[in-house]
């Protein structure tokens, strides 16, 4: 892990108080962070904006060159995905994919780069007007710790394809993969602090979204801290994009293949150890097919091959830290309080190597018998936890599963093409499957309804959150004043 280390001592300036980073999933301190101040983020934000003034007077293509060039570098780099699993905990096989998704956006983001253009609209008498799509400036992006890198690129990669700049902020728990992206950028030819990282928790994310030279934030979090972000960057009138959290219905109907159905159920519940905003929780199963199904999707889960996340078999690895382990294990004890049935799991799980002993572990955990009122129904745990409750009517189950502020993500399983279409049509998130669950093709936009979030990230319209139009009328008769 030498790369890593020089990679933090070229970005990371240490002035003296610590912030102990840990190695997840061997309980260990990886290295020594310093959060950035008030001069270093007015720094960065400097030099972003520099950077600006030549990136946005490049062409599309000139852009789009750079980036791809990126993306070819991510490609070949399998040390980003181990970087990923040791600052985060998550399994190596997840880790690549999420470095692909990384890669794949900023692909996608070069080929819109040479798209953008304006409109031509013709007035009368010969008069006209046209449209610029313009960047905004320098953004700030915001991430969370459960996809450290991907995050990094899905607000990077539309930011820099629009001519903008970013200074981008890890989480303080994962906060060296956003680093190895922004040496990328470097290497692949951006100007000068195109893509900068700066380093710290709650006081350097607010400095940013405070500082008069940051056009736009986007957050990717939880909900109260979205919240906060909103207020102070509408001091300024800034424009955000929030990616919150979820507490997402998975509908399976009666008429569904069972055994799709149950995949699904696993990768709506078990990716990233849990941790993941879109995660379907609410797992409404037709009281027709609840036993087959309960006892397929424990059968599953038990099965799946927890323990050291850099091993290739490895499905589950270590949560992001032991006090988020305390909390989600203290949300199944809650569970248990409340009546609902513990079908398998939810216990810390001790790994045999003895290396990995420090490392913060649980079996995956599926709830029985749960009701709509209970809080591991109610609340985003944010762990391995899936909480199974039964339905019977179509209209009735669409009711529940819209009942929460929340709208991220829902999905539906059923083999009625009508059914599939009528139940999407009434589900209230902003990204819904149909016989499948959790894929985030680049191509489709995705983000929230109600409280889970603001804009959207990939897909097209993304290049709507990141630039502005400027209309100019130009005339060509004689100014007809009325004065
Ligand atoms: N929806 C999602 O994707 C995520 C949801 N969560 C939920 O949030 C819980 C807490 O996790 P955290 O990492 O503490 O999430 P958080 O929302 O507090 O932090 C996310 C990012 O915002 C920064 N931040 C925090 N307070 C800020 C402020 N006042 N101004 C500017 N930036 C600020 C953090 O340093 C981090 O980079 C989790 O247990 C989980 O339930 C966490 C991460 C992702
Ligand atoms: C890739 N996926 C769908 C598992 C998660 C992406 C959203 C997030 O950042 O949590």
């Amino acid at each position: 892990h030498l790369r890593s280390a020089q990679t933090l001592a070229l970005y990371v300036i240490v002035l003296g108080c610590y912030h102990h980073h840990m190695f997840h999933f061997v309980g260990k301190i990886l290295c020594h962070l310093e959060p950035c101040d008030a001069v270093d983020v007015d720094q960065a934000v400097k030099a972003a904006k520099l950077a600006f003034g030549h990136w946005s007077k490049m062409s599309g293509m000139e852009r789009a060159r750079i980036m791809i060039k990126a993306a070819h570098i991510i490609e070949v780099r399998e040390e980003i995905a181990q970087m990923e699993v040791i600052d985060n905990g998550k399994s190596i096989t997840e880790a690549r994919l999420d470095v692909d998704s990384a890669r794949l956006c900023i692909e996608y983001y070069a080929g819109l780069a040479n798209t953008l253009a304006g409109q031509h609209v013709q007035l009368p008498g010969g008069s006209f007007a046209y449209t610029r799509r313009e960047p905004l400036g320098v953004c700030a992006g915001i991430g969370a710790w459960n996809y450290p890198f991907q995050i990094a690129a899905w607000k990077s990669a539309p930011a820099l394809a629009c001519g903008n700049s970013m200074v981008f902020k890890p989480s303080p728990l994962t906060p060296v993969t956003a680093v190895m992206l922004a040496e990328i950028y470097a290497e692949a030819g951006a100007p000068e602090s195109l893509f900068s990282v700066v380093q710290g928790g709650q006081e350097t994310g607010s400095l940013l979204c405070h500082h008069p030279d940051v056009a736009k934030v986007s957050f990717t979090g939880s909900v109260p801290t979205g919240r906060k972000i909103m207020e102070m960057a509408s001091k300024g009138v800034k424009p955000v994009t929030l990616e919150l959290g979820g507490k997402s219905p998975l509908l399976i109907f009666q008429d569904s293949d069972l055994e799709n159905a149950v995949r699904g159920a696993l990768m709506a519940n078990f990716l990233s150890q849990g941790q993941v905003c879109s995660n379907g929780t609410r797992v409404f199963v037709h009281e027709n097919i609840l036993p087959q199904f309960l006892e397929e999707v424990v059968k599953r889960t038990q099965r799946i091959e927890i323990g050291d996340p850099l091993l290739d078999n490895t499905r589950m690895g270590a949560l992001v830290s032991q006090p988020h382990l305390d909390k989600v294990l203290s949300f199944v004890d809650q569970a248990k309080k409340e009546g609902a049935t513990v079908l398998c799991g939810g216990e810390p799980f001790v790994p045999t190597d003895p290396k990995l002993r420090g490392g913060y572990y649980m079996t995956p955990c599926v709830l029985g018998e749960c009701k709509d009122e209970m809080t591991c129904v109610r609340e985003e745990i944010f762990g391995p936890v899936m909480s199974v409750l039964s339905f019977e009517t179509e209209e009735e189950v669409l009711q529940r599963a819209n009942d929460t502020t929340m709208g991220l993500a829902a999905g539906v399983f059923t083999r009625d093409v009508k059914r599939a279409h009528r139940v999407v049509e009434n589900l209230k998130a902003g990204s819904c499957f149909i016989n499948n669950y959790n894929i985030t093709p680049v191509e489709v936009p995705f983000g929230g309804f109600k409280m889970s979030g603001i804009g959207r990230e990939n897909g097209q319209v993304t290049i709507e959150y990141y630039s502005q139009l400027k209309t100019v009328f130009v005339e060509m008769g004689d100014v007809d004043s009325l004065f």
